[in-house]
């Protein structure tokens, strides 16, 4: 079928059993294709085909509404709700979101991207729609992963709870972007061996009501058979017992055996939970063998061998060095323990993982329950790291407040993927943590400015007691300068002067002083003399060097990958207005009061005017009169 002329899945709904299963076949063709090109959230979308198709032929979309939690595997959503025309612009700057987009679509009713959301949000449109008198399915989609987030059982307790109606599907593929972990996890281990308990349970209704009822005494102890039947037949109630029928376990790429489910559902009353079993990557040889997370979130790639096309890099990346890191400081010091919320492959943390099994925690969705164990190791005297992505951190805002800062704890926190990260878009951009960690009493907060700076970071901040500390280090690879020398301890709060310079000074922190530095050599060349600082600490700031700038009163510019809100150059300003140096000439540089969707990270920097070009141009403005007739000279 030309999946590009679907206009909205209305014409599945007279499709055959053997239509579907050829058009499921065209839909992975056609994912295993256009990723190739620019990569994507591949195998989770080649998981979630069939169930898609069934979802779509079975309900009425945008009535019924799905919620896809994380919103990673709406690929096949997209293509039938008419967006196929749109895939090779998937990811890409300007082009098809990575996630379910409102303004995409009206199909796309919940935006996500960040997981464990679906179900909460999933609970606000049942109570609108009961309160408005409507009739619409309201179905979240949530994988197993997604269920370990803390958010997605604070929402089944209340769904449980108030009993509205709701089709949660879980789809149950073993996978978070590695192999699942926890006791969540397990138990759902134990269900998808237990037999069909929607088929039992409907014996067990018909067995009860043959019983003659001879008043209340047998009715109760009839009851009570079911449920010990119900105990002995499944070997977790959890769901049930929360007030949430199960239903399942399906097969999810068996059309017959999920339209029957979902049939059955939908004339449910109340909450219920259809427990589908799907194979991540199924269909692509390459993604179904995968059993790290290589092809959850893939690059390019060659469709006949499914090797990665990777540029040739001679640097590791910047989470390989902390990672790396890590594993060396920890042979030495046993106190080392690290804890990832499900990240350990984006987070490089498989070496340590390998070297220390007992010291590395993948405590699932759970940022927020990862710092404060990290808290609480840290109460104990151990040294706990805790890999998070910067995005990811948000969720744990409260965490570090109460938990960890306000006792001042000994909590080192590697911020990955901080500033800008590209495909991923507004959801994922790591723009925002500078601003939120700066204004929380005893944090602090570095970024070196390449590898071996990332590194010499690490090791001060577990050389001694520190507080809490966050390190932030950015998505991809470092600038390749040596790592030969052995590490060494950074003065804490101090900053280094990259480039001297008389007439104005460049603040700037991480991979953006490249830009700064390129942006000096070129003023040079009209005879601006540029001093380019690099600000390693965001908090503490190096205030005598601050005080030097007061002093010689010439004009700043700070540029950071960060909100302008609270960010770095609003901390500069609030020093200079603080100590009273009125007189101060600030421009900052950073951020604008908006999201920043998906892209290239070169073009968003573009976008928002944080590239070379720019710098000269605002540097030029911010010059006093007679240092721009110089210029110009
Ligand atoms: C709050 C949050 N933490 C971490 C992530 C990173 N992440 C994205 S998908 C994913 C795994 C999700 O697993 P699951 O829900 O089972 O979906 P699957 O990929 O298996 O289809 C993780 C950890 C995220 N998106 N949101
Ligand atoms: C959907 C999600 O949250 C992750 O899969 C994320 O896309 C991973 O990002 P990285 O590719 O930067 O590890
Ligand atoms: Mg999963």
């Amino acid at each position: 079928m030309d999946l590009e002329s679907i206009q909205n899945p209305q014409f599945l709904k007279k499709y055959t059993n053997e239509e579907l299963e050829a058009l499921a076949f065209d839909i992975r063709q056609f994912l295993i294709e256009k990723l190739s090109i620019r990569g994507g959230h591949i195998a989770s979308n080649l998981g979630v085909v069939e169930l898609t198709l069934t979802l779509h032929k079975l309900f009425n979309s945008p009535k019924d509404k799905f919620l896809w939690d994380v919103g990673h595997q709406a690929y096949v959503h997209k293509i039938l709700t008419g967006r196929a025309d749109q895939f090779d612009t998937l990811r890409q700057y300007k082009g098809l979101c990575g996630f379910p987009k409102r303004s995409e679509s009206e199909h796309d009713v919940w935006e996500a991207g960040h997981s464990s959301t679906s179900l909460s949000a999933a609970m606000g449109m049942a109570i609108a729609r009961d309160l408005k008198g409507t009739d619409e399915h309201i179905i979240p989609i949530i994988g197993d992963g997604a269920l370990t987030g803390g958010m997605a059982l604070e929402a089944l307790d209340h769904i449980g709870h108030e009993q509205k109606n709701m089709i949660i599907i879980l789809n149950d593929n073993k996978m978070s972007i590695a192999p699942n972990v926890g006791a969540l996890n397990n138990m759902l281990g134990r269900l998808r061996t237990a037999g069909k308990y929607h088929k039992v349970k409907e014996d067990l209704e018909y067995l009860m009501k043959k019983i003659p009822a001879f008043g209340g005494r047998l009715a109760a102890a009839a009851e009570r058979i079911k449920d010990t039947v119900k105990y002995l037949l499944v070997s977790g109630v959890f769901f049930e017992e929360l007030g949430i029928t199960y239903l399942g376990p399906v097969d999810g790429h068996n059309f017959e055996d999920l339209a029957s489910h979902l049939r059955y559902a939908k004339k449910s009353k109340g909450p219920v939970l259809v427990h589908v079993l799907t194979q991540k990557g199924k269909g692509y040889k390459p993604a179904e063998a995968d059993a790290v997370g290589s092809w959850h979130g893939a690059g390019p790639y060659k469709i006949e061998s499914g090797a990665f096309i990777k540029p040739v890099q001679s640097a590791p990346s910047y989470s390989q060095v902390v990672g790396d890191t890590l594993t060396e400081l920890a042979k030495k010091d046993e106190k080392i323990v690290v804890v990832s919320p499900a990240m350990v492959v984006g987070s490089k943390l498989q070496g340590f993982q390998k070297a220390f099994p007992d010291r590395l925690f993948d405590v699932g969705i759970a940022e927020q329950h990862a710092t404060t164990l990290a808290a609480g190791l840290a109460t104990q005297d151990m040294k706990p790291v805790v890999s998070i992505y910067s995005t990811f951190m948000q969720r744990a805002y409260d965490q570090i407040v109460h938990d960890v800062c306000r006792q001042n704890l000994d909590v080192l926190f590697t911020v990955d993927r901080s500033g800008l990260v590209g495909a991923d878009g507004e959801t994922h951009q790591g723009v925002f943590d500078i601003a939120f960690l700066r204004s929380i009493p005893n944090m602090s907060i570095m970024m070196g400015k390449d590898e071996k700076e990332l590194r010499d970071m690490v090791v001060t901040a577990l050389d001694k007691p520190r507080g809490p500390v966050s390190i932030r280090l950015p998505r991809g690879n470092g600038l390749g300068v040596s790592m030969d020398e052995a590490p060494e301890s950074i003065p804490f709060g101090t900053w280094e002067v990259l480039r001297r310079g008389q007439d104005m000074a460049i603040l700037s922190f991480g991979p953006l002083l490249q830009n700064a530095l390129e942006a000096a050599k070129q003023l040079q060349t009209v005879g601006i003399s540029a001093r380019v600082i690099n600000a390693r600490f965001i908090k503490p700031m190096d205030e005598a060097m601050l005080e030097e700038l007061a002093h010689e009163s010439i004009p700043v510019i700070t540029i950071e990958e960060g909100v302008l809100k609270g960010g770095f150059g609003s901390g500069v300003l609030e020093y200079f207005h603080g100590a009273g140096h009125h007189h101060m000439n600030v421009d900052c540089m950073g951020i604008p009061d908006r999201f920043i969707e998906h892209g290239a990270v070169k073009e968003l920097l573009k976008e928002v005017g944080l590239t070379t070009d720019e710098i000269i141009l605002r540097a030029k403005k911010l010059l006093p009169k007679t240092t721009q007739e110089r210029a110009l000279k």
